[in-house]
């Protein structure tokens, strides 16, 4: 396909997704069957053309004076695509796959530059409605935050330490421009392919198959070692999900102990069998999800909670810009709620002198700092252990300073620490 024909297909899936509502992995799988002509490239493309433009939606419609898919396709070209502005502009040319040609103020846009005084949520790319949390959150910095929550992510490894080392998994990934993350210990970074480069599908390596590496970002690595799971402990994943925090821990742990896996929803805890077991996790039992009783039935008997809660995920926007588009003001107090009940939960099978980790994927205040002023509130037996002097013994090195500020607990953002957005905050029950 040309670039023109690249360009317009993907201005048509756009409009799928942000008129028709379909999430961008589905509206992508539709178009490619409905165009099998399509080869390899061009659907690796159009991939990249309309991620890209969900990533910087507010500022490319801010520059072309629309909010459409075609505009949105055209203004997102050149950076996605590695074309010039009169490439883009040259593509555009009205012939059958390609878009009608450019008007006089499009042609503008694609070379406009945001005035000075662009909004926040504009600059940063994020829903007007969120700016209150954004600022509140990060104040002069919300823009830049927001911003790179708009960049492309790169590909991060958690390295398993019951199968590999971090130098067995570089040498495996050498060449893919594999590289040590800077705070994970246990990391490897694939950086983000540049123009319309594809990123590698990790996930097909052998050295996968052998379970020497799972895909994690590096600040859900960080989330799961600062939580500080330790050999023959007793942990409860509350929220366990595929597993990818499971596995974390088991890590850790070098199969001794004990780690109970427990989700309320079936479906989604349904890969974590393949996965520990590719893992060579042995100390992990799965509960029977959405078994409340049963999970209570423990008793207050855990070394270690770890609640990675159900949340907005404005945390993972990078990888996941459609998602910042479809959450909605209603979203917040729903999943408050949620993060309430669970933290609750924990709370009461957390043993005296345990932890209470609190982890979501997420920027937003009112599922982070403000979420965990409530919980202290509601449990006068908890207090949050500064994720300082956890830090050195847990993940080592200097830890790094909280995105908005705080002293006790760790807001991780791309801004900051080049991870996707992880909170996480310690919560020490206290001995009787
Ligand atoms: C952020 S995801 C977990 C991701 C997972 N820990 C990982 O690292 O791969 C949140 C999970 O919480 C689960 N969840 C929602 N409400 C819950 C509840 N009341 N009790 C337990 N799990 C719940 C969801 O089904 C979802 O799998």
């Amino acid at each position: 396909m040309r670039a023109g024909a690249r360009i317009a297909a993907a201005a048509e899936v756009l409009d799928d997704i942000l008129n028709r509502h379909r999430p961008a992995p589905a509206a992508l799988a539709d178009w490619g069957k409905a165009h099998r002509f399509a080869g390899s490239g061009d659907r690796a493309a159009i991939g990249t053309l309309v991620f890209d433009a969900l990533r910087r939606r507010a500022s490319l419609a801010a520059r072309m004076g629309a909010d459409t898919p075609r505009a949105l396709a055209l203004a997102a070209a050149p950076r996605a695509l590695g074309l010039t502005a009169e490439q883009v502009t040259a593509a555009a040319d009205g012939s059958e796959h390609a878009l009608a040609p450019l008007s006089d103020a499009e042609r503008a846009g694609l070379s406009a530059e945001l005035p000075a005084g662009t909004p926040a949520h504009i600059a940063g790319d994020f829903p007007e409605w969120l700016l209150p949390s954004f600022e509140r959150a990060f104040g002069p910095a919300a823009a830049e935050e927001g911003a790179a929550l708009a960049a492309r992510a790169p590909v991060d490894l958690r390295v398993n330490a019951l199968k590999a080392t971090q130098e067995k998994v570089l040498k495996a990934l050498e060449r893919y421009g594999a590289t040590p993350t800077a705070l994970a210990p246990t990391g490897v970074r694939v950086p983000a392919p540049e123009g319309a480069g594809k990123a590698p599908h990790l996930e097909a390596e052998t050295a996968h198959g052998k379970g020497w590496f799972e895909v994690q970002d590096e600040g859900s690595q960080l989330a799961a070692l600062l939580a500080g799971a330790g050999p023959r402990m007793q942990v409860l994943d509350l929220c366990a999900g595929a597993g990818g925090k499971t596995l974390a821990l088991a890590s850790v742990m070098q199969n001794t102990g004990q780690i109970y896996a427990y989700d309320a929803d079936k479906k989604q805890l349904r890969p974590i069998f393949e996965r520990l077991k590719r893992a060579g996790a042995r100390n992990v039992q799965v509960l029977d999800a959405g078994n409340l009783a049963a999970l209570q039935a423990l008793g207050p008997r855990f070394d270690l909670v770890l609640v990675d809660a159900p949340c907005t995920g404005s945390g993972t926007w990078r990888r996941k810009p459609d998602a910042k588009w479809r959450v909605k003001a209603s979203n917040i107090p729903e999943r408050i709620a949620e993060q309430v009940s669970v933290l609750d939960v924990g709370a009461g099978l957390t043993k005296p002198g345990g932890t209470l980790a609190y982890v979501t994927c997420s920027v937003l205040p009112e599922e982070n700092r403000d979420q965990v002023a409530d919980f202290l509130k509601r449990h006068a037996d908890f207090s949050v252990e500064p994720f300082t002097t956890a830090w050195g013994a847990r993940v080592g090195g200097e830890p790094p300073r909280s995105a908005d500020g705080a002293e006790d607990t760790l807001q991780l953002t791309p801004a900051r620490h080049a991870t996707d957005g992880f909170f996480i905050a310690l919560l020490r029950r206290h001995q009787q």
